[in-house]
């Protein structure tokens, strides 16, 4: 059964929220008062759809549906999760808590993306101040997977686990804060950073332009992969992090910043601060910002996902889950009809596998393709522990026809048919569509191979078997067009 949510205040964030869980497959009710709530919602949707699907090379379940609803007691019916995106006053949050709670089923998560209130300011007054929990996330929220969650002092129990598991079913990271404290824990980092940038600007020291490149030159990169503590363990050397400690200890009390002083935040600073950020970043539209934000971030946890590190290592976890039940997960046996070609890979065309003719560039077919044989390696038994143990495929031969474009986001599907195999030999023959619409084939032939001896060898006995049955089950489809094409003058 579809998952119902709903988004309550859909701005920068609520939209975002609506973006994460419509794309997790969720349905989603949005309440929000301004008029123009849906068509940023839209907006927000076309970026969210064009650069989060991609995260994963798992498809992501089927897009969910987005209603608007003209109360908050319309939007809440039926939700298992109530997220509150409005303004941060805490006047607001109080009323708009208070109709969620008239209407709501009371095993529903309230949680409040609010960016510095605690959860027993939150809490106060309500009818079940426990229902009510701050899921802080982080901008933009369909591609950032954390969310500060903060029950409130010494709450735990059944709604917090189920909150625990919604977020990290869309992809999130629930960091599970045990103590309240205004602004949570990354906010009041960002803040201290913050004003120090603020005095910075304010003394002359540095522009809006130079500040930004000393973060993303720099220790910006950095934090991205190993954070504030395992970052300056590597910078103690051999002798860790109690000598990065006995060397830079010392200069918190000389000191080099000044924290604690607030610069006056007066109209002066504000022009000040407005101006240099124009003149450093007015000649973009704000969603060419996002969308250039976007491109970077998709590519950067991409990286850290091939590295199996930080952010990357949780999109690996969570296209596991995709994985789970689905036919990119069976094996030879599960497939009780061999006769058709199978489905090696479901995906989405992520940003970074584009170019600069704005769709899918060459290398990436290729990469689908290995991609589409690897999964049918795995299929027949030539899994990791199988290629440990010594055997393996080699490629021996690609050709590989554009036939059609296709563009970021796409959702693209690879069919996978056995031409040939026997012995040592496999002929595949991939075809990749987007609907219906044929986009390449892949012809591949391949050997197997000891990996001690580097040369060709018989594998296993089961792994034949497996590959002999698909060539037999697709002996009899129709040959497809194509096969044996080669570059060149007709011969
Ligand atoms: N913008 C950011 O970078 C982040 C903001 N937050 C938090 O998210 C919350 C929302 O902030 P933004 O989305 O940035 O603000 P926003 O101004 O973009 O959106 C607020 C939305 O709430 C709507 N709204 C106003 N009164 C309402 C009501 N009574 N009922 C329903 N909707 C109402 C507005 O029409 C607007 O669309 C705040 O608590 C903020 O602290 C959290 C993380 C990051
Ligand atoms: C500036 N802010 C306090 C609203 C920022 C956040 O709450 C989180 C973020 O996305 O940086």
């Amino acid at each position: 059964m579809t998952k119902i949510a709903a988004v309550i205040g859909g701005g920068v964030i609520g939209g975002g929220w609506a973006a994460r869980f419509a794309l997790n497959g969720w349905n989603v009710q949005v309440f929000d008062p301004d008029p123009q709530a849906e068509r940023k919602i839209g907006e927000v949707m076309a970026n969210a759809r064009r650069s989060m699907p991609g995260l994963t090379d798992v498809a992501l379940p089927d897009e969910g549906k987005i209603s608007f609803h003209d109360s908050i007691s319309d939007a809440v019916q039926d939700t298992s999760w109530i997220q509150e995106s409005v303004p941060e006053r805490l006047e607001i949050k109080h009323t708009t808590f208070g109709a969620i709670q008239q209407a709501c089923d009371p095993d529903a998560v309230i949680g409040s993306s609010t960016s510095g209130f605690k959860p027993s300011e939150l809490q106060d007054g309500m009818a079940r101040p426990d229902q009510i929990m701050v899921a802080h996330p982080f901008n933009p929220v369909y591609l950032l997977p954390l969310v500060e969650l903060v029950p409130g002092n010494g709450i735990d129990g059944p709604l917090v686990d189920k909150a625990k598991e919604t977020l990290t079913s869309i992809g999130m990271y629930p960091l599970h804060l045990k103590k309240e404290i205004d602004a949570h824990v990354a906010d009041r980092f960002l803040e201290a950073v913050w004003r120090e940038a603020l005095w910075l600007v304010k003394d002359g020291v540095a522009t809006t332009e130079e500040i930004d490149n000393a973060i993303r030159y720099g220790f910006g990169i950095r934090w991205a992969q190993m954070g504030l503590f395992e970052t300056y363990r590597v910078a103690g050397g051999e002798a860790g992090m109690k000598h990065f400690m006995a060397q830079f200890g010392p200069a918190l009390k000389w000191p080099w910043t000044k924290l604690m002083d607030v610069p006056e935040f007066n109209d002066d600073l504000v022009d000040l601060i407005a101006g240099q950020s124009d003149e450093q970043s007015g000649a973009y539209g704000i969603r060419d910002l996002e969308r250039i934000r976007d491109n970077n971030l998709v590519s950067m946890m991409r990286a850290l996902k091939q590295q199996d590190w930080g952010a990357g290592r949780l999109m690996k976890q969570h296209e596991a889950t995709l994985r789970v039940g689905t036919v990119l997960d069976a094996r030879a046996d599960d497939i009780a009809d061999a006769s058709q070609p199978v489905l090696t890979v479901r995906r989405a065309v992520p940003l970074d596998w584009t170019d600069y003719n704005g769709h899918m560039t060459e290398a990436k077919y290729l990469q689908a393709f290995a991609d589409a044989t690897d999964r049918f390696m795995e299929l027949i038994g030539c899994d990791a522990d199988y290629i440990a143990s010594g055997g393996s495929y080699f490629t021996a031969e690609t050709h590989i026809r554009h036939v059609d474009e296709v563009h970021a986001g796409a959702l693209i599907e690879i069919r996978t048919r056995v031409l040939m195999g026997a012995g040592k030999k496999m002929h595949l023959w991939h075809e990749m569509y987007e609907g219906d619409r044929l986009l390449a084939t892949g012809e591949h032939f391949l050997l197997h191979v000891s990996l001690q001896t580097r040369k060709p060898s018989n594998p296993s006995p089961e792994i034949e078997a497996a590959l002999v049955r698909f060539a037999q089950g697709h002996a009899s489809l129709p040959m497809p067009e194509g096969v044996g094409r080669f570059v060149g003058a007709p011969r």
